[in-house]
């Protein structure tokens, strides 16, 4: 079994991307996913996250919104609810594992692998890029995201640079979606059959 790690910066294209892999059959987990669900009406994190930030829950679990705002101006607050988060979203990550042992290749879409997680026990890490102006542009037009907000969060993030520079592959994620998904598709076929040294020479 190959275990694949997905990362990329804010709005780089991780979840579309993922989607890409599960529909060619690969398992995927996805650790916002399990943030979300951990957050969630009935979610396990909940009662732990209004205690620590008072005000930030209500009958739908967490308001994402915000706990944004409690934490992301402050890094001492941040890393208190990436200390609760983390560890849990660890152990879901072992359980989709068990759960999927029989596969060929498995994928973890893990949003801050080179900031926190890291790529201890991963065959290869996949970086989604695209250029910074592609990004910004993506980012803002969604609902909530502000300018102020975005740069924020990039600065909490390792530059896509060096995201790049560690990556084992990188795919494309400033092209029209048809060549991002040629990309998947042709990185997949080739790790079904070939290690992942071959395919760093053979896949394009
Ligand atoms: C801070 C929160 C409330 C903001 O929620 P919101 O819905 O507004 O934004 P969203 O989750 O879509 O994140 C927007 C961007 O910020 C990035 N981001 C989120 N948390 C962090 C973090 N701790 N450090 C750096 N970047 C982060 C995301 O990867 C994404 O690129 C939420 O992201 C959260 O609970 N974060 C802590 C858990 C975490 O570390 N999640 C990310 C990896 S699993
Ligand atoms: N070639 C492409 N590959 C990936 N995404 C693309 C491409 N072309 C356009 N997009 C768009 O860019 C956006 C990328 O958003 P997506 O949610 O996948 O990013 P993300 O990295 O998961 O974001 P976040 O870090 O905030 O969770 C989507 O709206 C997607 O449709």
């Amino acid at each position: 079994m190959k275990l694949l790690g997905l990362t990329g910066s804010i709005g780089m294209g991780k979840s579309t991307v993922a989607a890409m892999f599960a529909a060619e059959g690969v398992p995927v987990f996805d650790a916002d996913a399990e943030v979300h669900r951990l957050q969630g009406p009935g979610g396990e994190l909940v009662a732990a996250i209004e205690e620590l930030f008072p005000g930030t829950t209500g009958a739908d679990g967490v308001d994402r919104a915000k706990l944004s705002r409690a934490v992301l101006g402050d890094r001492a607050k941040l890393a208190a609810l990436e200390e609760l988060i983390h560890p849990a979203v660890g152990l879901n990550r072992a359980a989709f594992l068990e759960e999927h042992c029989d596969a060929p290749i498995v994928l973890f879409d893990i949003p801050l692998l080179y900031e926190k997680t890291g790529d201890a026990g991963l065959d290869a890490v996949i970086v989604v890029s695209a250029p910074p102006e592609v990004q910004r542009e993506r980012v803002l037009k969604r609902p909530g995201m502000t300018a102020e907000k975005f740069d924020h969060i990039l600065a909490l993030q390792l530059p896509d640079a060096e995201k790049r520079a560690r990556a084992d592959f990188i795919i494309d994620t400033g092209t029209p979606l048809e060549a991002t998904r040629a990309q998947v598709d042709a990185l997949v076929t080739c790790l079904r059959e070939h290690d992942v040294r071959y395919c760093q020479q053979c896949v394009k």
